[in-house]
């Protein structure tokens, strides 16, 4: 059986450090790192994300804000609070929650946020210094995939990497990661041919497509590291449940070490936006 990468507690770790840092900038500098939530519309899993954020950052002794908007929010509103946001030494780190509403246009907002205060690292100046191997504020998905691997393997140079999903938020920044450790990283979408054999020849496969246990035992070389970022919501029993991109049943009798779904990734993601509300913080003192 595969050993089991438990995001939920590594997380919890993360959040130490993260309280011991706000603790820190709080008694020498007098100031708390504040995270500013923009949700647009109703997205009920979007809901729960932001309660999620919000939750954790009060934990660690953080400030956080919400911003709640109606569907119908016009560009010209949305890019308003973001300047007023840009523009309030109170708030540190500003998160507009993806996907916007389709008449929103997301990279003029992207666009538009501080890039010292965009948490996400999607701002284009951001995107491009991890391009370059000189990032400040790495998307936190693939930052908290990242430290999941770290687990698992001291040393990631040479190993054979296949991310499969190919978005802005994940599969981008987790090749620009990957490559950066010294990994030998292939990237897999919709169009490539014969993903199963690209997998089985993985040592560490990142499931980031979004579709529900896509990625199979038999994909999977016996002893590899399988990490699982798909969200995705099923019924089962009349009950919703969430499920990754990874079948965790048959897949963590051949992996060597497998995240699971729920308590695996997303809560390492919110700990490593807490971890990078308090980096652009200290780099906003003074
Ligand atoms: N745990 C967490 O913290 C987070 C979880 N997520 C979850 O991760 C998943 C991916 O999110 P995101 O990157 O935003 O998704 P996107 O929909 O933006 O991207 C999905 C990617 O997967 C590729 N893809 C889709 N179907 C297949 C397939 N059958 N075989 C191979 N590749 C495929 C797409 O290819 P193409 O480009 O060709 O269309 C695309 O590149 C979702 O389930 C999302 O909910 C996302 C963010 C954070
Ligand atoms: N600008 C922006 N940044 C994001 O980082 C971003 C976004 N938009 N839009 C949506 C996706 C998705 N995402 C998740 C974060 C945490 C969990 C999470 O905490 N999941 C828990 C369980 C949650 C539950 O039980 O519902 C778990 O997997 O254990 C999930 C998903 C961040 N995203």
């Amino acid at each position: 059986m595969a050993q089991l990468i438990d995001g939920k507690q590594l997380s919890n770790q993360v959040l130490q450090k993260v309280a011991s840092e706000v603790e820190y900038l709080k008694g020498e500098y007098g100031v708390v790192p504040t995270l500013a939530v923009v949700l647009v519309g109703e997205d009920p899993a979007s809901q729960v994300y932001v309660r999620n954020k919000v939750k954790r950052a009060k934990e660690a002794g953080m400030g956080s804000i919400e911003y709640r908007l109606d569907t119908e929010t016009t560009q010209g509103d949305l890019n308003q609070l973001v300047a007023q946001l840009n523009n309030d030494p109170q708030v540190h780190g500003i998160l507009v929650q993806l996907p916007l509403p389709p008449h929103l246009d997301e990279d003029e907002v992207i666009a538009s946020i501080d890039p010292a205060k965009d948490v996400d690292g999607f701002h284009p100046l951001n995107v491009g210094a991890l391009a370059a191997g000189q990032a400040s504020l790495v998307p936190c998905t693939p930052q908290g995939c990242m430290i999941m691997l770290r687990q698992v393997h001291q040393d990631l140079s040479g190993k054979h990497a296949v991310v499969v999903g190919r978005s802005n938020i994940v599969g981008k920044p987790m090749m620009a990661l990957l490559l950066q450790a010294d990994c030998t990283v292939t990237m897999a979408h919709s169009r490539t041919r014969d993903i199963e054999s690209l997998c089985r020849n993985a040592d560490i496969v990142v499931a980031a497509a979004g579709r529900k246990e896509l990625v199979n035992a038999d994909w999977i070389k016996p002893g590899a590291t399988v990490i699982d970022v798909g969200i995705n919501a099923i019924e089962a029993d009349g009950k919703r449940k969430l499920v990754g991109d990874v079948a965790f049943a048959p897949v963590s009798e051949t992996a060597g070490a497998i995240s699971p779904v729920p308590g695996g990734v997303g809560p390492m993601t919110i700990a490593c936006l807490l971890l990078n509300t308090t980096r652009a913080a200290r780099r906003q003192l003074a």
